[in-house]
């Protein structure tokens, strides 16, 4: 049996998996916890990526791997491959008035047509702006910018600061991939190409940025000496890797016709499509996936946490979150939840917080809050869905991944917000599954391999318009309060 790793580095936890190259069985599995918060350093994630590889069984019997991760985080690296401060995430917000500051000097309808997004605060390139701004000592000691998987490939070929990596800091040998460049608004996925006027306009200087490898091309191998006591007999191929959503879509083999919503750390809607898109109001981002194609995608900041937060506050776990939420009716008996608690970036409103409404003395209950909660953040997920249609996408059913996704309560309250059928794949690492099914494609070449997909439930069909009426009213109501 040939064995393929697929790795998912998240913002909350490093996910690793083994996989038979030939059928996408997992065979073992691993993980490892990151840490929180919005700037982390990303020799936590490198330490996490070899305790979640060790808790997988090693990789002595792998032929390949590929690493996906969390999209946008600003690695910045000196002359010496030192990293200069810690990793900027995509939901942290202080990049807000860097994104707009960006947006006013090219126009949003510029840098749809150059790039296919408009920056917001998640994106790398406003993360640089913010650099350049608050911390220019920082900035004019950046040498090459990488994004976290770009990062950790570089790291498991060896590479890495002066002293503490067998290869040393090669700079020039860092790669990415169109996904994941796709995510830093300053690489076209319409030109196949970086854009330097728009890095320049946000560092305020050039330097060196990854090598954007195709799909199916091999990004190096392993160094044996990285991974200790499992070192493997013969060399490990290593993948493009990916950005996370791009890495889940593949994992998934969605086709036309199928929209993805994820509900992780971060709520994501997206397809796979064969043109790109440019929408000027930026609320659609245009991306690249991980086959050579396009990945439409619209993101918000406020998903799974917002149920760990109200079942906290409730003083529950998940699951009795969930048979809370069902006990109440569709619209919480008039309650609503703007679940905007870490900031919003879909609606673009960075400076947000979260608001309960409509209460009375009849909704006041345990019950209507759990089901405000998840009807909340499912709304917030319709709304880009909505919005994802809007650049031309067909949709036949939406698959719900991600952590949050796997609760009963999710799926059921999701077939009465979306009007489309909801599919819950088995419950699965599909980042992870998308990293390993591209290292089998670099492993194999050809075309990739076709594994199944196999789906848990299909709650029928049940939509309740008054759910999404009654929270766009609050919603509106909220923004324009915060205005
Ligand atoms: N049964 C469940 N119900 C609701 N939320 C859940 C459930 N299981 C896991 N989660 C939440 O899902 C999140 C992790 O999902 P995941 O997709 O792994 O996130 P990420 O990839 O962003 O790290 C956590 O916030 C966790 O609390
Ligand atoms: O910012 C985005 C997409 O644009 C997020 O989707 C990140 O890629 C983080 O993903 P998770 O850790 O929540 O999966």
């Amino acid at each position: 049996m040939n064995l393929v790793a697929g790795v998912d580095s998240s913002t909350q936890s490093c996910k690793v998996l083994i996989v038979d190259a030939a059928t996408g069985h997992i065979v073992r599995s691993g993980r490892a916890a990151h840490p929180d918060g919005t700037e982390v350093d990303p020799e936590a994630w490198w330490l996490a990526l070899l305790e979640a590889v060790a808790d997988a069984g090693g990789l002595a019997d792998v032929s390949a791997i590929s690493v996906g991760g969390q999209q946008h985080g600003l690695v910045a690296l000196d002359v010496g491959g030192r990293v200069i401060r810690p990793a900027l995430l995509w939901n942290d917000t202080r990049s807000a008035a860097a994104a707009e500051a960006l947006t006013a000097q090219f126009g949003a309808a510029e840098y749809a047509e150059r790039i296919g997004v408009v920056p917001v605060a998640s994106f790398t390139a406003s993360k640089l702006r913010w650099l350049r701004d608050v911390e220019p000592g920082n900035a004019a000691r950046v040498a090459a910018v990488a994004l976290p998987h770009d990062w950790l490939s570089w790291r498991l070929r060896g590479y890495g600061p002066e002293g503490s990596a067998p290869l040393g800091p090669m700079l020039d040998e860092l790669c990415t991939d169109r996904s994941d460049a796709s995510g830093t608004a300053y690489w076209s996925a319409i030109t196949n190409d970086y854009d330097r006027e728009l890095l320049l306009a946000a560092l305020g200087h050039d330097a060196l940025l990854p090598r954007v490898l195709a799909p199916d091309e091999g990004g190096g191998e392993v160094h044996a000496s990285v991974l200790g006591a499992s070192s493997p007999a013969a060399p490990i191929v290593l993948g493009p890797g990916a950005g996370d959503n791009a890495a889940a879509a593949f994992g998934l083999g969605a086709r036309s016709g199928d929209v993805i919503v994820s509900i992780g750390t971060s709520g994501t809607v997206f397809a796979v499509t064969d043109r790109p898109s440019r929408d000027a109001t930026g609320t659609v981002a245009g991306f690249a996936d991980a086959s050579g194609a396009f990945l439409p995608l619209v993101a918000t900041l406020n998903a799974a946490r917002v149920l760990d937060a109200v079942a906290g506050l409730l003083g529950v776990d998940h699951d009795e979150l969930g048979r809370l939420a069902l006990e109440a009716e569709p619209g919480a008996g008039g309650a609503v939840l703007v679940p905007w608690f870490e900031g919003e970036r879909t609606p673009n409103l960075p400076g947000a917080t979260a608001g309960l409404s409509g209460l009375t003395l009849a909704n006041t209950t345990r019950s209507s809050v759990a089901r405000a909660a998840i009807e909340g953040l499912l709304c917030g997920l319709a709304d880009g869905l909505e919005a994802v249609l809007g650049q031309g996408v067909q949709a036949r059913r939406l698959l719900l991944i991600g952590g949050a996704a796997q609760n009963p309560a999710v799926q059921a309250i999701a077939a009465q917000v979306f009007a489309l059928p909801v599919v819950v794949p088995t419950p699965g690492e599909y980042v992870a599954i998308g990293a390993a099914r591209q290292a089998a494609w670099v492993l194999a070449g050809g075309a990739a391999p076709e594994w199944p997909l196999a789906t848990v439930a299909a709650p029928a069909l049940d939509h309740r318009p008054v759910i999404r009426t009654q929270y766009a009213a609050a919603r509106d109501e909220r923004a324009a309060a915060l205005l």
